[in-house]
């Protein structure tokens, strides 16, 4: 079957199929940038691999506009689910006719090139090619940050393009300092304003590999690559009963700010609402927005990513956001307004 060219919507046979690598750190904004592509691409059906360092994936829920979604949770699909990343690609490349573009976003903690290097597998090799690799950066949290996770730099050295997000929160020179920092990392990568820039699926990139060597023992991140979690853990906390909104936004915002956590996300149902919260938190700014639809069956979830992180007390405390609110009077009723979509510091 004909497939058509990505970037002018004119019809042309495009074999193998391009895939986007779509890479960056924890809460970078990974999801919004690919819901920003399929949003202004409806004609576009692409087929998205969702991996998630959580045992219990959240960013499923929240993608709109997918022709299918393949969640990979559980770990790194660089390393403890590279099996299940290799099975998902070859689920895709079995429906190459379904699909315009494959777009695999790797968890904010993944070292992208075990993830190209599933592409080389002979199922899959011929079927889907990475036309791009685009690493997402949150701009206040580089800005913010005197030590980079050396991951991150990894994601950036293998990056096509540099994906800016949040710039709008920071200063023009500290917007500045941050594109020479990533200039380091990526001296060759270009920057772009989306996903659906030209430059990212143009039709002369498609099907262009993408420049990856393998990871170097001198390179702090080498070892890390071998399936240890990179240095950091996911926590999937239960939430077996609706929370108290405000007692939850209250936690969040605590729960980012201590040393350690780099990410709290989930989709949680609160009391008094039918529809669930999607909570985004990073050391950087929290938002609680309402879900767009019903719990979805499988149901609250929560996950806390982060170093050195006591599991059992975050539960207790999570759980402690089940309970009434203290300073209202009893039959008050409904549950706390929270934050309109978007990001609040
Ligand atoms: N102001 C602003 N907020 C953004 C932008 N991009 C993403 N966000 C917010 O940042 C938070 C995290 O965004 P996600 O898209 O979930 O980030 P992610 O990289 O997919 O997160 P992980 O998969 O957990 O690593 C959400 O609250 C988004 O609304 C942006 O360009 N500007």
């Amino acid at each position: 079957m004909m497939r058509r060219c990505l970037i002018m919507g004119s019809v042309a046979s495009t074999r193998p199929l391009p895939a986007l690598l779509l890479t960056g750190f924890l809460g970078a904004g990974k999801t919004t940038a690919l819901n920003a592509l399929m949003a202004a691409r409806p004609d576009l059906r692409v087929g998205v691999i969702e991996n998630e360092a959580g045992a219990e994936g959240v960013d499923s829920d929240l993608l709109q506009g997918a022709a299918r979604v393949v969640e990979i949770a559980g770990g790194c699909a660089c390393c403890t689910v590279r099996g299940a990343l290799s099975s998902a690609l070859e689920l895709l490349a079995e429906r190459t006719d379904e699909l315009d573009l494959v777009v695999v976003e790797a968890s904010g903690i993944a070292d992208p090139v075990p993830i190209a290097q599933a592409f080389q597998v002979p199922a899959v090799r011929g079927a889907i090619r990475i036309a791009a690799t685009v690493c997402v950066v949150d701009v206040p949290a580089v800005a913010a940050a005197d030590l980079l996770p050396h991951v991150w730099g990894r994601q950036l050295r293998f990056a096509d393009q540099v994906l800016l997000t949040k710039a709008d929160r920071v200063s023009g020179p500290r917007l500045a300092a941050v594109r020479r920092r990533v200039r380091e990392h990526a001296p060759h990568a270009g920057f772009v304003a989306g996903l659906d820039d030209p430059a990212v699926l143009a039709p002369g990139a498609t099907g262009a590999p993408p420049v990856i060597d393998a990871p170097r023992a001198s390179d702090p991140s080498a070892s890390s690559a071998a399936g240890d979690g990179h240095g950091f853990a996911a926590h999937a906390l239960r939430v077996a009963t609706p929370l108290d909104a405000h007692r939850l936004e209250i936690w969040v915002r605590e729960a980012v700010r201590r040393p350690g956590v780099l990410r709290v996300k989930g989709v949680v149902a609160v009391r008094g609402r039918r529809r669930p919260v999607v909570v985004q938190g990073t050391p950087q700014g929290v938002a609680l927005a309402e879900a767009r639809g019903p719990v979805s069956a499988r149901g609250s979830r929560l996950v806390v990513i982060g170093t050195d992180l006591d599991p059992v007390a975050l539960q207790a405390e999570l759980d402690g956001c089940a309970g009434a609110r203290p300073d209202r009077a009893p039959g008050a009723g409904q549950a706390t307004t929270v934050s309109a979509p978007g990001v609040s510091a």
